[in-house]
């Protein structure tokens, strides 16, 4: 039912009218059924009434489909943005704690399940409206009959409702074994090469990870459907009882003539079909009740962490000059769990740059560079201390533009086969030459700011990744290792030609690096040393 309150949510005007026409359409459905029953005992009917009946009931069915259609569609399509809206406006440390198999579960199963029900939704509302309007057929002939017809919807409501709970939560914990069974998809996807090259580790990956987690889903799942097909078929039980009572048990407690028992028997072989459609359709009810859930959780829960950063403020700021950008007291900590030793505590650090410094940060794996880059950069909100550009706080009000100062390359960057959101005149021409001086033009090529490929080597897509932070043409530039998967000579040309050439431009260049034989071409060392600060020493 939650699946309706969603569409009426979205424009109670359109359902309405598609309530009202498939209703109507219900209705002459149910008088089709009558005039066909009149006629049949002996009634002379005309033919273009019948005609008439015939039609408006297509047309307004049509009519009801055709708005539900669209509402439904529309539905799905503002979820999906939405969805994605709040991901990309979540702050980058709540997206690492649920993880990206939570994320995609949600987006693709949970949007799915919404999706095939909603799909189905037009047609169920005509079903219902068929069958509300043979009820009141079912009346006008008899109240007897109506009165026992809607004591048996009833107790099929009644016990259907129960059933329907119950199933809804088994899905609810086949829905939650779903995330655990999308992050074993993952590690297939993405450990494909170590599951192959090790039996041992495949065979175990196969038992231990896979097989419990798809095997959990499962039997929720049979559980729940079995428990939903008890309560369809019930709910056909009830329905065949009903027309046994009318055939057999009504006419000997009351006189029935023949054209009303004939009605009765007509209408009720009429309601079958829309009534199994509406029992076939509870399952899908259920799981799309599950899914909302799923969703609007998660859409809360990334709500409630989100940094509210407003897209206008990018588009009415967009001075990026500085002279002075400091770190103060700035913190930052992951907490792994209960234990002490689980946490990770980086800073409190103290740390200023200048326009036109070439810097390496380095210090040992775990030292916290990486999480150093994400807090320089405004990815991470720093838990206590500030940021501060020529003394001004960067807060939520123009966290937004500050990021835009930075052009950077994270050791697990992703490369985007689009020059996305890169529109200046020459930027074809500086694309051929940037492709040239990164030595990889003989690979790639860039027609209409599309990438020809980026199916090469991690080192070229390295190479790929410094493309697009050139033509981005950010006053600072970030580095995450990102030579370390560079050959020799193109290593040697990276640290003496290229940061330096960066450096001459009047960018500040932050480079993460283990290569301490270039680290003579910086301004400064930073070492970190366990998340605190070990020193910060200036060579020039
Ligand atoms: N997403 C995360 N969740 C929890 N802990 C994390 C996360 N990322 C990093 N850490 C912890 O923070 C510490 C610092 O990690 P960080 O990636 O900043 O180090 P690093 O100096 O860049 O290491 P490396 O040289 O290996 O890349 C590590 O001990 C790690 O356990």
């Amino acid at each position: 039912m939650n699946v309706i309150y969603l569409l009426i949510r979205s424009s109670w005007r359109l359902v309405a009218i598609a309530v009202f026409t498939g209703l109507l359409s219900g209705a002459c459905s149910a008088r089709l059924i009558a005039t066909i029953n009149s006629t049949v005992s002996g009634d002379r009917t005309q033919i273009w009434s019948f005609a008439a009946l015939a039609l408006v009931v297509l047309v307004a069915g049509i009519i009801s489909q055709l708005l539900l259609i669209r509402l439904s569609q529309g539905v799905i399509f503002d979820l999906q943005i939405r969805l994605s809206r709040r991901i990309l406006s979540a702050s980058l440390r709540h997206l690492e704690q649920l993880g990206a198999p939570r994320l995609l579960a949600t987006l693709t199963e949970d949007v799915q399940a919404l999706s095939n029900t909603v799909f189905v939704i037009p047609f169920l509302c005509i079903d219902f409206a068929i069958v509300v309007g043979c009820a009141i057929y079912l009346g006008w002939l008899d109240w007897v009959a109506l009165l026992l017809m809607l004591i048996f919807i009833f107790a099929a409501i009644v016990s259907v409702k129960f059933l329907l709970k119950k199933a809804t939560y088994f899905f609810t914990l086949a829905r939650e074994e779903q995330d655990r069974l999308f992050k074993q998809f993952r590690a297939i996807t993405e450990g494909i090469k170590e599951l192959k090259l090790n039996q041992q580790r495949r065979q175990a990956f196969l038992t231990n990870e896979l097989q419990p987690a798809a095997g959990t889903v499962r039997d929720y799942k049979v559980v729940s459907l079995t428990i939903l097909s008890v309560a369809s078929n019930g709910g056909q039980i009830l329905f065949f009882i009903a027309i046994g009572l009318l055939l057999f048990v009504i006419p000997r407690l009351t006189a029935v003539s023949n054209p009303v028992l004939s009605g009765y028997i007509l209408t009720l072989t009429y309601l079958m079909g829309p009534v199994k459609n509406i029992m076939d359709m509870l399952p899908n009810l259920s799981r799309a009740s599950v899914a909302l859930r799923k969703i609007e959780t998660l859409g809360l829960s990334l709500a409630a962490e989100s940094e509210s950063i407003s897209e206008s403020i990018v588009q009415n700021d967009l001075n990026q000059s500085w002279q002075h950008l400091e770190l103060v007291g700035v913190t930052h900590a992951y907490r792994g769990g209960e234990k002490e030793e689980h946490n990770f505590i980086f800073g409190p650090i103290d740390l200023a740059f200048q326009p036109g410094e070439l810097v390496f940060l380095v210090g040992g794996n775990g030292s916290g560079k990486s999480t150093l880059a994400k807090l320089i950069t405004g990815l991470y909100i720093p838990e206590e201390g500030e940021i501060r550009i020529d003394g001004k706080p960067i807060t939520n009000h123009n966290r937004e533009w500050y990021r835009q100062l930075f052009s950077v390359i994270f050791y697990d960057f992703y490369l985007f086969d689009t020059l996305l959101g890169l529109s200046n005149t020459e930027l074809e021409i500086q694309v051929i030459d940037y492709l040239k001086k990164l030595q990889i033009d003989h690979k790639v090529q860039v027609k209409d700011g599309v990438l020809s490929t980026t199916a090469l080597s991690q080192g070229q897509r390295k190479r790929l990744a410094l493309l697009t932070a050139y033509l981005e043409d950010r006053p600072i530039y970030l580095f995450d290792e990102w030579a370390s998967d560079q050959d020799p000579v193109f290593k040697e040309i990276f640290y003496t030609q290229l940061l330096p050439e960066l450096k001459n431009r009047g960018k500040t260049v932050l480079v993460i690096s283990h290569d301490d034989r270039y680290f003579y071409q910086g301004d400064r060392i930073i070492k970190l040393d366990y998340g605190k600060l070990q020193y910060d020493k200036h060579l020039h």
